[in-house]
């Protein structure tokens, strides 16, 4: 599978907004990975639909946006309204039984369908696959977290390689991994099944995000 690379913004300068979105975008990214965080579901607040939408207007990339969020299914139209082309939610943010995350996810990707939003399903490092096989035929975007959601300039979890390769052997679609990215883990993450690869730290404050860019998709 190709590998693209969507930078996370998380790790931008926010000032200037619109000239990382285009560094990134000259650079060979492939889509732009916006952090959204609340206050609650993580220990951070980080930027809300109006920044998303400000952002949309300075490129043509594809933007995610990566609900960190608790109530996420109250959030789904003014983040599809701001322009984004995905949107993912978290499994653990849905509720307490596995019965009721599964059913709030169905509606929510229902939702994000109908208006014409590709959605993706997001997973912490100790959320099991179990959590979402009931999800695998419903969405073809899997976001697996690599660090406990929250900050960016953290280390990989190894631990969630196996996750990734089981998670290849039984779902067809993309597999996005997110967090403490760089030349290396990108490799063990492609290597265990992983073909999306988000990225803060790693390119933002690369010397030369072009060719940290090219380094992540191993092709130098
Ligand atoms: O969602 C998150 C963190 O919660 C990530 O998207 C980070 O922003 C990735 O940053 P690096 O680990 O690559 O610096």
């Amino acid at each position: 599978m190709k590998i693209k690379i969507g930078p996370s913004i998380l790790a931008a300068d926010f000032a200037n907004l619109a000239q990382e979105a285009r560094r990134a975008k000259e650079a060979g990214a492939d889509f732009l990975h916006v952090d959204v965080m609340d206050g609650h579901f993580v220990p951070n607040i980080t930027i809300g639909p109006a920044v998303v939408a400000a952002l949309r207007k300075t490129t043509d990339l594809p933007i995610h946006s990566h609900l960190m969020i608790e109530a996420p299914e109250d959030y789904i139209a003014p983040f599809a309204r701001s322009g984004s082309d995905i949107i993912s939610f978290h499994i653990e943010a849905l509720g307490k039984t596995r019965h009721a995350r599964l059913k709030k996810a169905h509606l929510i990707i229902q939702e994000l369908k109908k208006i014409n939003v590709r959605p993706a399903v997001a997973l912490n490092p100790s959320t099991p696959l179990a959590d979402i096989k009931g999800l695998l035929e419903k969405v073809d975007w899997v976001l697996v977290m690599s660090v406990n959601p929250g900050f960016g300039g953290q280390e990989f979890i190894t631990a969630v390689l196996p996750k990734i390769s089981d998670l290849r052997r039984m779902f067809a679609g993309d597999i996005e991994v997110d967090g403490g990215i760089n030349d290396k883990t990108a490799r063990q993450a492609v290597r265990s099944g992983a073909n999306l690869l988000a990225a803060g730290t790693y390119l933002f404050k690369a010397h030369n995000m072009e060719d940290a860019i090219r380094r992540l998709k191993n092709d130098e």
